[in-house]
């Protein structure tokens, strides 16, 4: 069984798959907080994993953590995915491909497994909101990075006397009306306004054909958005997955 997983800033997002299923085609997945990794123990241990592909943008100490955690349960190390020039038809146009984050590039593969031969929108909308560009003829061509929903709610707590800490409720953030009455929705207005606009304005310059939203808060951002797209749970393990046949290949990361 072959293991993905995307290690971001706030959660781990994982899915496992049999070998001949195909991208999105999951028999488990879940997602857990940096602070409740070793639960994952228990959600990988007697999977019959035979092979994990990892994308991970939370830095050393997590790498370290995962392979700790994945040494016992697999017979050899995992992949550890990494941006590259190009990948699975893929050309990526970063001034520097290895600097681009694994999950962006991963998330481009993804969308273009789902929607070949179309301008896409990628927009992952995690601790950061990243809204990427990929062309129909295949080119990664770049994108924004902005901070992701609870970053900006959080800045505005942080960095005023007046404004409070925005919450999500019970069905996550609604939104509210545009021009809000009260302090707590004119911030979530306003935040809210931020993330869609970014979408909206990257799906008009390039311009695109179809957005995909994704990432912890895409629930929250997709109801505001006025141009075309497809929400879905976590494009980068779908990234992941449509990558693992090219990894054989091209194992640059491994
Ligand atoms: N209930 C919620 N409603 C809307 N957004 C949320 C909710 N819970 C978490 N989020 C947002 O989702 C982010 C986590 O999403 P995720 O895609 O896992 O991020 P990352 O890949 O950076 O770890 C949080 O930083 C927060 O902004
Ligand atoms: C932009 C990111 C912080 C997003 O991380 P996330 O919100 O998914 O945790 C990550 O993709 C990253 O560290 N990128 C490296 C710089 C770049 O892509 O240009
Ligand atoms: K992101």
């Amino acid at each position: 069984m072959l293991l993905l997983v995307d290690a971001g800033n706030t959660r781990i997002k994982w899915a496992i798959a049999a070998p001949d299923a195909a991208p999105g085609d999951w028999t488990a997945h879940g997602a857990v907080p940096h602070a409740e990794l070793e639960r994952l123990q228990a959600a990988w241990a007697g999977q019959g994993l035979t092979r994990a592909i990892v994308s991970n943008v939370a830095g050393p100490a997590m790498q370290a953590q995962l392979t700790a955690l994945l040494a016992p349960l697999l017979p050899a190390p995992p992949a550890w995915f990494t941006s590259r020039a190009g990948l699975a038809g893929l050309r990526n146009r970063y001034r520097n491909p290895t600097q681009l984050g694994s999950d962006r590039f991963a998330a481009a593969l993804g969308a273009r497994s789902l929607a070949p031969g179309k301008n896409l929108v990628v927009a992952t909308c995690g601790t950061a909101t990243t809204v990427d560009a990929v062309s129909a003829a295949g080119d990664f061509l770049g994108g924004m990075i902005l901070p992701g929903l609870g970053l900006m709610l959080g800045a505005l707590a942080r960095g005023t006397a007046q404004l409070p800490q925005v919450g999500p409720g019970a069905n996550g953030f609604a939104a509210p009306p545009t021009f809000a009455d009260h302090t707590s929705d004119a911030i979530l207005s306003g935040c809210l306004a931020a993330q869609a606009g970014a979408i909206e304005r990257a799906c008009a310059a390039l311009p695109a054909d179809l957005c995909i939203v994704s990432g912890g808060a895409a629930a929250s951002v997709a109801p505001l958005l006025s141009v075309p797209h497809w929400m879905l749970d976590n494009i980068v393990l779908v990234g992941l997955h449509a990558a693992a046949p090219s990894l054989d290949s091209n194992p640059a990361s491994t």
